[in-house]
């Protein structure tokens, strides 16, 4: 990664605090920083609650850091984020299409909003990759969770975005059709030369598609760097004894990460 890429992410010093009525202030995001350059995929890790789905929501400009800046594409995604959006995408089987509208309509009310000039024909396209054409008719509420998680991805691939940023990407597929969806993602990648971010709890398909991996704990990142690095240099044969190890390991003095984040800046250029 050197400093001459261009970014297609890039994150500084980003903090989100909620304030919650029962808990109080929590720091969900604590002064994350990264980049990711243009044509990468980039995986987030993290425990439940680590604050992936908040740092994802803010790159997206679904929701305002409280501090700190973030840019997809070049774009401030608090002042301008509508000048980026219609170069990026997004998938989570977490966020439900509207139930009612068949799975045609869904696709077609999304292929308007992003303005394609031919989208009966790229809804047939993406049908026929994604293995949907048969769901078309169908109300997007009475979808399986596996075939919902298609459909999202079938959405988000619409506007044939620069930028992908997946929420669990193969979430609810058996594990052949998550490794077909996995390999036509690489392979819709590398033809449009897009940047995937992606956030996963499964280890295996982050060794697969990402060639940087960023761990989150506690809001911060603790840990960053390709899979084997990080593999080599927690002395483990998978990204999933690595997890393991940060997962289970003590937090710093009074909880937070403090002590114990950002194990990797030992090497500024990685930033
Ligand atoms: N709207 C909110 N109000 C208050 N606290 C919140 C809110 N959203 C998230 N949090 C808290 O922020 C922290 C980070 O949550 P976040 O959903 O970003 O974690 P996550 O890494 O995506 O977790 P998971 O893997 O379980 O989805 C958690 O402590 C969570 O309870």
């Amino acid at each position: 990664m050197t400093p001459r890429e261009p970014r297609a992410i890039d994150v500084e010093n980003l903090t989100k605090i909620f304030d919650d009525r029962k808990r109080g202030r929590v720091t969900a995001v604590d002064a994350l920083s990264f980049e990711v350059p243009q044509g990468a995929t980039v995986g987030l890790l993290g425990g439940n609650g680590a604050g992936k789905t908040t740092t994802l929501s803010m790159l997206l400009g679904l929701l305002l850091p409280t501090t700190g800046r973030v840019r997809v594409l070049g774009v401030d995604m608090v002042r301008d984020r509508h000048k980026a959006l219609a170069r990026m995408n997004f998938s989570s089987p977490y966020v439900d299409l509207p139930h009612r509208l068949t799975v045609r309509e869904n696709l077609t009310v999304y292929a308007h909003l992003y303005g394609l000039s031919r989208p009966a024909a790229r809804i047939a396209e993406l049908a026929r990759d994604l293995d949907v054409a048969g769901l078309l008719e169908r109300p997007a509420g009475k979808l399986s969770a596996g075939q919902k998680t298609r459909v999202a991805l079938a959405k988000a691939l619409l506007n044939d975005p620069l930028v992908l940023i997946l929420d669990e990407p193969t979430a609810s597929l058996d594990p052949d059709t998550g490794d077909w969806v996995r390999g036509y993602l690489e392979e819709w990648r590398r033809r449009r030369g897009a940047t995937v971010f992606l956030a996963s709890h499964n280890m295996a398909e982050v060794e697969r598609l990402c060639e940087a991996v960023l761990i989150m704990r506690g809001g911060r990142v603790h840990d960053r760097g390709t899979p084997n690095d990080l593999v080599s240099r927690y002395g483990r044969v998978s990204l999933e004894e690595v997890f393991l190890d940060i997962a289970r390991a003590a937090p710093g003095p009074g909880g937070s990460e403090a002590s114990g984040g950002e194990a990797a800046q030992r090497s500024p250029s990685d930033r």
